[in-house]
């Protein structure tokens, strides 16, 4: 790892690398929401945590933390899960009456940005599975880092999280600033002919985790009872 990946590594643990710029309401069609506006004094970028109801001791707080996809999240984009797992995250929260998103910027394509993404997907029309597809660019498969995210969680109180995700490696990434994940809710959504590799290709070579009575390839996700309603009931399932 080169000296300043090293150096901005080190920061991210010890100095403060994000300020919050401003706070709005910010009435949405699941409810009404505080928007936190933080700026990274590593490079700029502006981040937003979309805050639900009084985070108070900031004990067992329902948190997403949420990678930018731009085609899923804005337009829709089939191909991926993430806008549906946002929208699902939101009406969690919604729910609970108490939450965080945290809306990572900068973290599209799981790092590699938005060209190099689309030019992985052409890849995978190709025939490239989507971990393949950034090595065959020359890319990380992951390069994400969650610093940033963790920095603006405690700023806006949050001390013990239960974390929406099938991806363990957020745990590991949210480790170390002073906050703990108690426990895990699974973000579930409905699986379709267009982003069924992709969520098997999470599963298989990325450890993301799609529930525990997996059967085979994508079992709970292919049952028709498993919609994205159905899989937001009930009490969430920390492991
Ligand atoms: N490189 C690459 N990035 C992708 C692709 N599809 C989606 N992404 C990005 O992946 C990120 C989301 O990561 P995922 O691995 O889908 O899920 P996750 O956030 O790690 O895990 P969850 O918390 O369970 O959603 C977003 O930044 C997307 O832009 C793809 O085919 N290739
Ligand atoms: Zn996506």
């Amino acid at each position: 790892m080169s000296w300043f990946l090293n150096v901005t590594r080190y920061r991210r643990k010890r100095e403060k690398l994000v300020e919050r710029t401003a706070i709005s309401r910010l009435p949405t069609k699941w409810g009404l929401f505080q928007a936190y506006c933080y700026r990274s004094k590593l490079d700029g970028t502006e981040h937003i945590a979309i805050v639900k109801g009084d985070i108070g001791n900031g004990q067992d707080v329902l948190v997403r933390v949420h990678s930018e996809c731009l085609t899923g999240d804005i337009f829709g984009s089939a191909r991926c899960d993430c806008g549906n797992q946002l929208d699902l995250a939101m009406q969690l929260i919604e729910q609970a009456g108490r939450g965080v998103v945290v809306y990572l910027r900068g973290h599209e394509g799981r790092g590699i940005g938005l060209g190099h993404k689309l030019r992985a997907y052409n890849l995978q029309d190709q025939g490239h599975d989507t971990v393949q597809a950034n090595i065959e660019l020359g890319l990380a498969v992951d390069a994400r880092e969650y610093g940033i995210g963790a920095q603006i969680l405690r700023d806006v109180g949050v001390q013990t999280m239960r974390l929406m995700t099938n991806n363990p490696a957020k745990f590991t990434g949210l480790k170390g600033y002073g906050l703990a994940v108690i426990g895990r809710v699974p973000v579930l959504t409905p699986v379709t002919e267009e982003n069924k590799r992709y969520l098997e290709t999470k599963r298989t070579k990325m450890g993301h985790i799609y529930g525990s009575d997996l059967q085979g390839p994508l079992a709970p996700f292919i049952k028709p009872s498993v919609n994205k309603k159905e899989s937001s009931d009930g009490e969430p399932n920390p492991e």
